[in-house]
């Protein structure tokens, strides 16, 4: 298998303060990798040091099979980098402002393939704006320009950071489908940080969760969400004044049973949903108690992640 990216054991220091405290992880070429974590978990000063902006403090890492550390000049021509729309130059036009990033790019290394500018901005939904001055598009139209500037001369190794934080459900959607598109490419790889977990859990491959400078979880979304079955929870509802906590209250893999004899719930955590849903009903009718309507809550990515990331409300 080839990896893309190998990260061992970084660090960031900013004076006292350790922003990234040993991180080891490797992304997959051909991989979407998800980067997730609260405000303040190191996302972008760990960004910043992969993509060969900000200066690592200690650790070592590879990318496209060279150091980023001394070879970041020969890394630069195959890497995309999605930048904050901010640092745009706004007086120029959209064609204007791509042609010189285009230019940027190819003074970097040879001319690479990719796509032609008016293909990327078609599948972006910005064909009608090549002629438009950079502050007379929207936030989100400035989010879709810096994907597009990103994916420029076709790089190998494309960095989006939070794509489409400032976009409404339909540009998410197409942001995304065009994100579905890339992956299609073996050898291209994504490497993305978001709050969305929807995001998260549709586009990556791989997902890594930090938090506090550090990996705290690690792996494809279906198997962090497997990771939580203890926490699968089945509500009952049951006919008024029929149910007593009493008749479950031995239930084997139950973890957690919570009864409101005000609305008749009854909302069971669970290692084994099948055995204690059979459980329950089968008490429930040599009870002769009528069940009215059961549901069962699956853990989401949601969960994990803030199973994870969850503070102390001391702290
Ligand atoms: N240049 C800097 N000097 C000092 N501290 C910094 C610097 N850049 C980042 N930090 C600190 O490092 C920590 C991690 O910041 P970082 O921006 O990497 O987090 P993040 O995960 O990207 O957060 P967010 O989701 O809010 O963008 C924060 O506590 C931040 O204050």
């Amino acid at each position: 298998m080839i990896h893309s990216l190998e990260v061992h054991d970084v660090r960031k220091s900013y004076g006292d303060f350790q922003a990234v405290k040993g991180m080891s992880f490797k992304v997959r070429q051909g991989s979407c990798f998800g980067i997730l974590g609260p405000n303040g978990a190191g996302k972008t000063t760990l960004l910043g040091m992969i993509e060969g902006i900000v200066p690592i403090s200690s650790g070592s890492i590879n990318l496209l099979g060279m150091d980023v550390a001394t070879q970041i000049r020969k890394i630069q021509p195959r890497i995309g980098v999605q930048l904050q729309q901010n640092n745009y130059f706004q007086f120029l036009s959209v064609a204007q402002l791509l042609k010189f990033y285009q230019q940027l790019r190819r003074a970097g290394g040879p001319p690479r393939k990719g796509q032609s500018i008016e293909w990327l901005l078609q599948r972006l939904g910005l064909s009608d704006k090549l002629k438009f001055k950079v502050d007379e598009l929207s936030g989100g139209q400035k989010q879709r320009l810096s994907i597009a500037i990103a994916l420029l001369e076709d790089p190998d190794v494309i960095f989006l950071d939070e794509p489409t934080s400032a976009l409404d459900p339909h540009s998410r959607h197409l942001t995304w489908e065009f994100i579905e598109q890339l992956k299609q490419d073996p050898n291209k790889t994504v490497i993305l940080t978001t709050h969305y977990m929807e995001e998260a859990e549709r586009l990556c491959d791989e997902i890594m969760i930090m938090n506090d400078g550090r990996v705290i979880a690690q792996g494809n979304p279906a198997e962090l969400v497997s990771g939580m079955q203890a926490r699968q929870a089945i509500q009952f509802q049951f006919a008024k004044g029929q149910f007593k906590l009493e008749y479950v209250q031995d239930l084997a893999d139950a973890t957690d049973l919570h009864w409101d004899d005000q609305t008749d719930r009854l909302r069971v955590t669970t290692r084994e949903v099948a055995q204690t849903m059979r459980s329950i009903l089968e008490r429930s009718q040599s009870q002769r108690i009528d069940v009215i309507n059961f549901d069962i809550d699956r853990p989401s990515l949601e969960d994990v992640f803030l199973s994870h990331t969850a503070k102390d409300p001391r702290e």
